[in-house]
């Protein structure tokens, strides 16, 4: 159970399947407190016929949603944007419950989720097209957008709420329909949004969330030709199996993979500032977005410097369980996560970093493992080759733009990159020369509805959020009007 919930029919342990709520069976999913282990709830192990039954229920109800007019559309966005605000204090205590992730910080996830379910409500109603001069005297060319129609998401368990919204808001304000696979780890953040879904007024069957076994759903949906797109955020290993998987039937693929993001501080970096973004970019959500700063590049004539002010302040951050006052990091998700981070450290220590802060598991036990910052480290170490998801800041020391230019390209893949600097003409050309869908520039923040979020290279395809992220949910016909006299 979830403790305190103002509304408890928030918390429900069933799957919404084409518009009927199914309960657990005997082999039903447990759903684990990562600060404290403890069974919070069950959820039914579903599996393809079910995903089939909610596909073609998807497809029955798309029709009709996207017959309706934009302004209609927009209106039952908007409340479902309404209820999740006006239900925040409850859907961050369910996600802090399953996710870990500080009771304050899940908060502002509802409030970011939201915001995508808000801005893709209004962008329903700017879907436009496009009249073309014609190619010949009598020829109009016009050209229309449509839904794309079934729409299949498969999401992760570190942004159990937003990483929902970010794919429903722009598919739903389009006029597509959706069935969602959430993390088994994370379902309950799932549920609840269906949960407010229906009272927002979404139609019976539009948006159908199935837990239980990823390999049967996801193969349900990457093999029904009824689905017309696949999107999913998770690791590379698993966008790429669903990448092959969705190659018969020639699906639109959106793609949020891994990410191994460098954050460059320049000798002309105001470090405060630089301090403060790398503690956001580095440390949110306890390291673990794939986003967040994985490699840490300082610029010789800065580098003690900066070193000291992040070690005092990483020493700063309280960690424990996401529902006690005043925690900063919670834990990580499971044992893998942290086997994976005790590895990197580990590494990259015996391979003569030096410890600054952390670097062991924390007192608390379970998952929880202490915020880290080591320095000196160097290329041939884990850390700066794969994505640690954890608290942990490993500081590399560079010489120069081209160098550290170099060495935050050398890897293969491209979401998002960060840097401090104040010569503006550095800023152009370190921002052009990132090989990186996104890029903070003086900003350890860079994700909102309002921009493009994405990758490049391993890191996946298309984008979300935007103006630019329902285009992903759209098809477009064109018109060839001939005769015209
Ligand atoms: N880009 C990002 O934002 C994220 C990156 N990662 C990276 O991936 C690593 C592993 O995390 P993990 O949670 O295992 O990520 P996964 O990619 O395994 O899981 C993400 C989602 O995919 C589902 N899934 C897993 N296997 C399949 C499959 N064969 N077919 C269809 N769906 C599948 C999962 O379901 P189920 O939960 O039921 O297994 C979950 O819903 C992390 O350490 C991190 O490096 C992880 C999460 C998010
Ligand atoms: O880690 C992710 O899956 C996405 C990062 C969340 C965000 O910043 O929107």
């Amino acid at each position: 159970m979830i403790p305190h919930l103002k509304d408890n029919r928030l918390f429900r342990q069933a799957a919404l399947v084409a518009g009927n709520w199914v309960a657990p069976g005997p082999d039903a999913i447990d759903v684990r407190n990562p600060a404290t282990g403890e069974i919070i709830g069950r959820v039914p192990k579903l599996g393809a016929t079910e995903a089939r039954a909610a596909i073609e229920a998807a497809q029955a109800a798309q029709a009709g949603w996207a017959a309706r007019t934009a302004a209609e559309r927009s209106q039952i966005l908007r409340r479902w944007f309404d209820l999740m605000v006006a239900n925040k204090e409850d859907l961050g205590r369910i996600l802090t419950a399953e996710q870990g992730k500080p009771l304050k910080e899940a908060i502002g996830e509802i409030v970011y989720g939201a915001s995508f379910i808000e801005w893709f409500s209004e962008e329903a109603r700017r879907v436009y097209g496009d009249v073309i001069p014609g190619h010949q005297r009598d020829k109009r060319i016009i050209v229309l957008k449509q839904p794309i129609g079934v729409v299949a998401a498969i999401t992760p368990w570190n942004f159990p709420n937003a990483m929902i919204t970010r794919k429903a808001g722009p598919a739903l304000a389009a006029g597509c329909a959706m069935v969602l696979k959430p993390a088994s780890q994370t379902p309950f953040s799932a549920i609840a949004l269906a949960v407010l879904g229906e009272m927002a007024g979404l139609p019976e069957g539009l948006f159908s969330v199935l837990t239980g076994s990823a390999q049967a759903i996801g193969a349900e949906m990457t093999g029904n030709a009824l689905v017309r797109k696949l999107t999913f955020t998770g690791s590379t290993e698993i966008g790429a199996e669903l990448y092959r998987q969705s190659a018969p039937t020639i699906k639109k693929l959106g793609l949020e993979l891994g990410g191994n993001a460098p954050f460059i501080v320049f000798n002309d970096a105001d470090l405060d500032a630089a301090v403060e973004g790398a503690l956001i970019a580095k440390f949110r959500n306890n390291g673990q977005t794939c986003v967040c700063a994985n490699r840490i590049y300082v610029e010789d004539g800065v580098y003690e410097a900066f070193a000291g002010k992040l070690r005092a302040a990483v020493s700063n951050l309280k960690t424990g369980n996401g529902f006690d006052e005043g925690v900063d990091l919670g834990p990580l998700i499971d044992a893998a996560a942290l086997a994976k981070v005790e590895e990197h450290v580990g590494d990259a220590v015996s391979k003569g970093a030096k410890l600054e802060t952390g670097g062991a598991r924390h007192k608390l036990g379970g998952t929880f493992y202490e915020p880290t910052v080591l320095t000196g480290v160097t290329e041939d170490m884990l850390v700066a080759r794969e994505e640690t998801f954890g608290p942990v800041a490993p500081l590399f020391r560079f010489g120069g733009e081209a160098d550290v230019i170099r060495q935050a390209n050398a890897t293969e893949f491209g979401l998002a990159s960060y840097f401090y600097a104040r010569d503006i003409a550095k800023v152009f050309r370190v921002a052009e020369a990132l090989e990186y869908g996104m890029v903070g520039v003086n900003t350890g923040l860079i994700s909102t509805a309002e921009a493009p979020f994405g990758g490049v290279k391993l890191s996946g395809l298309g984008r979300e959020g935007s103006r630019y992220g329902i285009e992903e949910f759209l098809e477009t016909k064109y018109l060839c009007i001939g005769g015209v006299q």
